[in-house]
């Protein structure tokens, strides 16, 4: 071939690719099929059609020239500038010895092992001069405390009226007319617009088919019962309300002997596939710190270290408030020398390591905290972890990835649509999947449950293919919550703010636990005090739960206020992040 036929040849196929990797890019909003997201430069949101060559070389614009719009994952360059890895290296030089994950053997008692983990009095840390959290979080313990004193109980009659007269129900939406029936202290009001309380139909037991039915599977003769538990996940569940199975699979995976041990590819931070003798299979993270340190003041959320204990928490959260999307998690104590060293290979084998500490500890491969500096340390040899039971495999059910419209920027500087728009749910709303049927109503869900964990890192997630968009998204990733008892971070409600929307049973399902008699910590201790490293909470955090709770139920009080014109005492919760001051300009 000539080298002009060669240089022709190259450019075509690399036209090809890069056509290839704009429509798989686009698809991501839409879960890989059905419309296009795009958005004009302005008014309302259009979808592909007439326009859509120009919608296309928008959204490229968007998605590839300004490239750090389009990861959640931040460049190393952010990351270096950020010089992140320096300040973690200066906190752990100055944390107090206490807070340490893997102390020296010769320092017995720091450690803070499962059953004798020494759940400090609430706020011994705090009240330390090392206090690694934000500066912001220490006053606000002291206003939270106060408020605990002083304020009376608050039941939120108004919100359990108006769910007794005004609730709609999810298809009846064309009505428009969700106030009509609006009685109690608001019955002189007109129509609502739009509904904020939606009566789903989740409920039903109708149309709800399993994996099995609609993959036509058979469960083998030597199934494991987490190859039935896959069988079992239907349309509208992960599992069913007080499934044996669940609770079979978590005794199993934290007690079973491990087979097998290889790193999961790709994510930011190691994480560990672990293969059972029984042949259940699990996604591990390991323990990063004690559960009572704070996110490091000078991290952002995509760069915070997760914490196994939220993942183990939230599995539980998930379960509480009803939504059962998430696959069951518990915590597991391991051996590092004598259960995962003996098993791996290859190029995980090449980073484990004896620190000088005489820890045993390793790093893996990954493109953050993976090096010497931030290797994962046993006690000396002993290593905490959550272990998640593994979702089907991807060849037997197919699972489709979306974008989550309320996404942050994952850029330093750079504000998401939905941060400076206050109408963006209006978007929203308008956009396949989300202008029908359940799949708004859960993702208010999805931010009731970051919200009470305090997870600001939900940049996509996932549905299983089968079930077609009346399913539920799979709660997936909860590694980042539980990092800051002393804020509320009021942005992981925008979706309820700006749609001013909730399901009729999640608000039933808050106000249950607000009034008691059990308290969503108490639910949440009860329900976590079987797990083999618990306790999984600080009791700050615990407290927190049940103070964002309340919060929720404020926000869906004064949408419904400023929805029917009424007085309100309430000032608007405001969803911008805390500001941060600039850096001086230079000369
Ligand atoms: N229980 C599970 N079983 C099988 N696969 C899982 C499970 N949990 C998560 N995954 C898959 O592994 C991927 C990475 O997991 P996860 O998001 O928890 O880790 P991560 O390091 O936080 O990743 P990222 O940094 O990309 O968000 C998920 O996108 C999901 O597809
Ligand atoms: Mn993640």
């Amino acid at each position: 071939m000539k080298l002009r036929e060669r240089i022709v040849l190259g450019i075509s196929i690399s036209a090809v690719l890069f056509t290839l990797l704009l429509v798989m890019d686009l698809q991501m909003d839409t879960g890989y099929s059905g419309q296009h997201l795009v958005y004009p430069s302005h008014g309302r949101v259009k979808f592909g059609g007439g326009e859509n060559i120009r919608n296309a070389y928008d959204s490229f614009q968007k998605r590839f020239l300004q490239k750090a719009n389009a990861s959640h994952v931040p460049s190393k360059e952010i990351s270096n500038s950020l010089n992140l890895f320096g300040n973690v290296v200066r906190d752990i030089e100055n944390r107090p010895q206490r807070q340490f994950n893997a102390p020296a053997i010769d320092q017995p008692g720091q450690f803070e092992a499962p059953g004798q983990f020494d759940a400090p009095g609430p706020f011994d840390v705090l009240d330390s001069a090392n206090y690694h959290g934000d500066r912001n979080d220490l006053n606000n313990r002291r206003v939270f405390q106060e408020n605990q004193v002083r304020e009376q109980h608050d039941n939120f009659n108004d919100l359990n009226d108006f769910l007794i007269n005004n609730p709609v129900s999810a298809g009846g939406r064309s009505g428009r007319k969700s106030g009509a029936g609006v009685g109690g202290d608001s019955g002189d009001s007109g129509p609502l617009e739009d509904p904020i309380i939606v009566v789903s139909e989740e409920d039903s037991e109708l149309d709800n088919p399993t994996l099995q039915d609609l993959l036509g599977l058979e469960l083998p003769d030597n199934a494991t019962i987490l190859d039935e538990f896959h069988m079992r996940i239907s349309k509208r569940e992960m599992y069913k309300e007080d499934d044996p199975l669940v609770e079979r699979i978590m005794d199993e995976i934290a007690t079973v002997p491990f087979t097998d041990v290889v790193q999961k590819e790709g994510g930011t931070q190691i994480k560990l596939i672990i293969t059972f003798d029984n042949h259940l299979q699990a996604l591990m993270k390991p323990m990063r710190f004690p559960r009572d340190q704070q996110t490091l003041p000078n991290h952002f959320y995509f760069t915070d270290y997760e914490r196994h204990n939220s993942e183990i928490a939230t599995f539980h959260l998930d379960r509480l408030l009803g939504f059962r999307r998430a696959m069951p998690v518990t915590g597991r104590l391991c051996n590092i020398t004598s259960e995962i060293y003996p098993l791996v290979d290859g190029e995980l084998l090449k980073t484990f390591f004896v620190s000088p500490g005489n820890n045993i500890c390793f790093h893996g491969k990954c493109s953050y905290y993976c090096d010497t500096s931030h290797a994962v340390c046993g006690n000396p040899d002993m290593l905490e972890g959550s272990y998640a039971a593994f979702l089907p495999d991807k060849s037997v059910a197919e699972r489709k990835v979306w974008r989550h419209p309320w996404r942050r920027s994952y850029h330093k500087r750079r504000k998401a649509q939905w941060e400076h728009d206050a109408d963006y749910c209006d978007i929203v709303r308008e956009i396949p999947p989300y202008n029908q049927g359940r799949r708004l109503l859960d993702l208010m869900d999805m931010a009731v449950l970051d919200f009470l964990i305090g997870n600001m890192d939900r940049h996509h997630y996932e549905t299983f293919k089968a079930f077609d968009n009346e399913t539920f998204p799979i709660h997936l990733d909860h590694g980042r919550g539980f990092g800051r008892a002393y804020h509320d971070e009021l942005s992981i409600l925008a979706p309820i703010l700006q749609c001013c929307l909730i399901r009729e049973r999640t608000l039933n399902t808050l106000l249950k636990f607000h009034n008691g008699p059990k308290k969503l910590s108490e639910a949440m201790v009860e329900s976590m005090s079987r797990d083999p490293i618990a306790p999984i909470l600080w009791q700050p955090h615990l407290d927190a739960l049940d103070r964002r709770v309340k919060i929720i139920l404020q926000a869906i009080r004064h949408c419904i206020e400023v929805r029917l014109d009424k007085p309100t005492e309430n000032p608007p919760l405001t969803i911008l992040p805390t500001a941060r001051i600039k850096l001086p300009p230079r000369s």
